[in-house]
């Protein structure tokens, strides 16, 4: 994967001035500004979103989308600027007056009541009376049309609780329609689904503007914004620095205007030699899943150090199943977990971490963070608890900060400084703590789920090079992720995961294409390159006996 700037040239895009005249627009913002503190989170940035349309906002991670998304939203409040819905100003200061005025936002944490069933969440707040009370058939029948008509698919009177992350985006989107939203902001939808859950989304998408909605979505992935944008606008630093029709735009230009024209490489870890020693031995594994079935059964893996070993899966194959039990969160019910040569007898995550595991959690923002706690805390929790950073028997406080501000410079997290609080970070500037606080603490072995999911392609860039640094330090990296293409650019092996077992085992080269990982995560194992010596499913032995865990 090589994006370069060659063509940037070619076309001239909008500038960072006033976006062009027309008629009223559906959405507007005209200047809007917001300071948090000493820091400017939006500078007089302007809107335009014409009726009907996608709308995308691009910008890299502390760029200010979040910020202007809430601001239209009413959960924030302007410092100065002015909001228009129609050419005529409106003042939003709570969501309940953005509601009251046609515009919906659902935010990539959802605010559903797990016990309610998907009916009963829509229906909250704007029927009279409790959700158990009101009139049940005129309701789940008014919301059964809406659901058919969008092409959002949900069983109304399944409890929350029970339901995809998939099904419940959609009982969200249904929840802002049924409040009457003809203005949807979608603050990165695809971020949590599978590509299959994606096009659904993406025809539900279509659906609504054609029946009269406007969107406007925040997303990283250029790819989506070619698929489904009529208009961008891209932000950097809390400015406006591009907007206009999309099709005025050619993805370089688009990387260019997010990040300040620094190339995107994404490099391929090199397979280590054979001699290498062994990282990690994983002997007939098995785990136990969310709903207490066995998710994984008795999978094999050793890792040689430096390599970087990709996992792969539709989701809930047993993949993320697999990466949790070796980071001791999940209960491992069979096999042997053996790190460094050390095998542990009960497994946990303490454990692992003393044993050299480092662990990067699919959700960091609730799993891998203290979200009131200063950054430099954040980085280096673990490390006082295992005394890396003690002198004389005291915390070692300045050295825990310059080793922070280092770190902040190398991962490149936009912050005021290592005091800030984790939870005043942009999202996609919480998981590069993580992953920086992960990475460099050298472990043994490191495992990361979906290493760059809401990061910018710069930011993405840079992760992908400190794993490949890491990797070349000793490390022994398992990395998930849901996006074949990153498993492809980065990993020296790739292992399938399809129905709990390890289907394939395969060293990543030429002829590995994201066609052939796809046909075998659906479990067509016949499709593996056929020279390939690595191509057949590998580690599939029955669960060895017994074992420490
Ligand atoms: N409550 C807050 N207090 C202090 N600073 C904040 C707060 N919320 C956001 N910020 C800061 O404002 C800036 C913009 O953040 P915002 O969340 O809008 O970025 P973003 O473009 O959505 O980023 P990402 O892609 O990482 O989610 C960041 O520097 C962030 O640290």
């Amino acid at each position: 994967m090589l994006m370069t700037n060659h063509d940037l040239a070619t076309v001239e895009p909008h500038g960072a001035g006033e976006p062009p005249t027309g008629p009223p627009y559906r959405l507007e913002a005209v200047k809007l500004s917001k300071a948090y503190g000493q820091l400017t989170a939006n500078h007089e940035v302007s809107l335009r979103v014409t009726s009907q349309s996608v709308h995308a906002v691009l910008g890299e991670n502390g760029a200010g989308k979040s910020t202007l998304m809430k601001m239209l939203y009413g959960v924030e409040q302007p410092d100065s600027g002015q909001i228009r819905l129609d050419g005529v100003p409106v003042k939003l200061p709570n969501p309940k007056a953005a509601v009251a005025h046609g515009i919906g936002m659902v935010f990539q944490h959802f605010g559903l009541v797990p016990s309610l069933t998907a009916a009963e969440n829509i229906a909250l707040g704007v029927e009279p009376g409790r959700p158990w009370r009101i009139d049940k058939r005129e309701i789940l029948d008014s919301i059964g049309a809406l659901s058919d008509a969008m092409g959002l698919h949900v069983d109304l009177k399944r409890p929350v609780a029970r339901m995809s992350t998939a099904q419940q985006q959609r009982v969200e989107i249904l929840k802002a329609l049924y409040r009457g939203a003809r203005v949807l902001i979608l603050d990165e939808p695809t971020a949590l689904l599978t590509p299959q859950e994606r096009r659904a989304l993406f025809d539900a998408v279509r659906r609504l503007t054609e029946a009269g909605t406007t969107v406007l979505f925040i997303t990283h992935k250029l790819s989506e914004v070619a698929e489904l944008a009529d208009d961008v606008t891209i932000l950097r630093r809390g400015h406006v620095v591009g907007h206009g029709r999309h099709a005025d735009f050619n993805t370089a230009q688009l990387v260019e205007l997010m990040v300040g024209g620094r190339p995107v490489t994404a490099r391929r870890a090199p397979a280590p030699l054979p001699t290498a020693p062994k990282a990690a031995s994983f002997t007939g594994l098995s785990v136990t899943g969310s709903q207490g079935r066995e998710a994984v059964h008795g999978v094999s893996l050793d890792l040689r150090e430096g390599e970087v070993c990709g996992l792969v899966g539709v989701d809930g194959n047993g993949q993320l199943e697999f990466l949790e039990g070796i980071a001791g969160i999940r209960p491992v019910t069979a096999g042997r977990i053996e790190i460094g040569g050390v095998a542990l007898r009960r497994w946990t995550h303490r454990r692992a971490r003393a044993a050299g595991l480092g662990y990067v959690p699919e959700d960091r923002l609730s799993a891998g963070v203290v979200p009131a706690f200063p950054i430099v805390d954040n980085m280096f929790a673990d490390r006082i608890t295992y005394g890396g950073y003690r002198r004389h028997g005291r915390l070692d406080k300045s050295r825990m900060r310059s080793e922070a501000v280092r770190l902040i410079e190398d991962f490149d997290i936009r912050c005021t400084g290592p005091l800030q609080p984790a939870e005043r970070l942009s999202g996609g500037n919480i998981q590069k703590v993580v992953l920086a606080r992960e990475i460099s603490r050298g472990p043994k072995v490191l495992l990361v789920a979906e290493p760059t999911r809401g990061l910018d392609i710069g930011a993405a860039a840079r992760i992908h090079e400190a794993l490949a640094d890491a990797a070349r330090e000793g490390t022994a990296i398992l990395v998930l992720s849901s996006d074949v293409d990153e498993v492809l650019a980065i990993s020296s092996r790739i292992c399938v995961f399809h129905e709990g077992r390890l289907v394939a085992d395969l060293v990543n080269g030429d002829e590995v294409t994201a066609e052939i990982i796809g046909a075998l995560m659906l479990g067509s194992a016949e499709d593996g390159p056929a020279d390939s010596p690595a191509a057949s499913p590998a580690d599939v032995a029955p669960p060895a006996a017994g074992g420490g865990a």
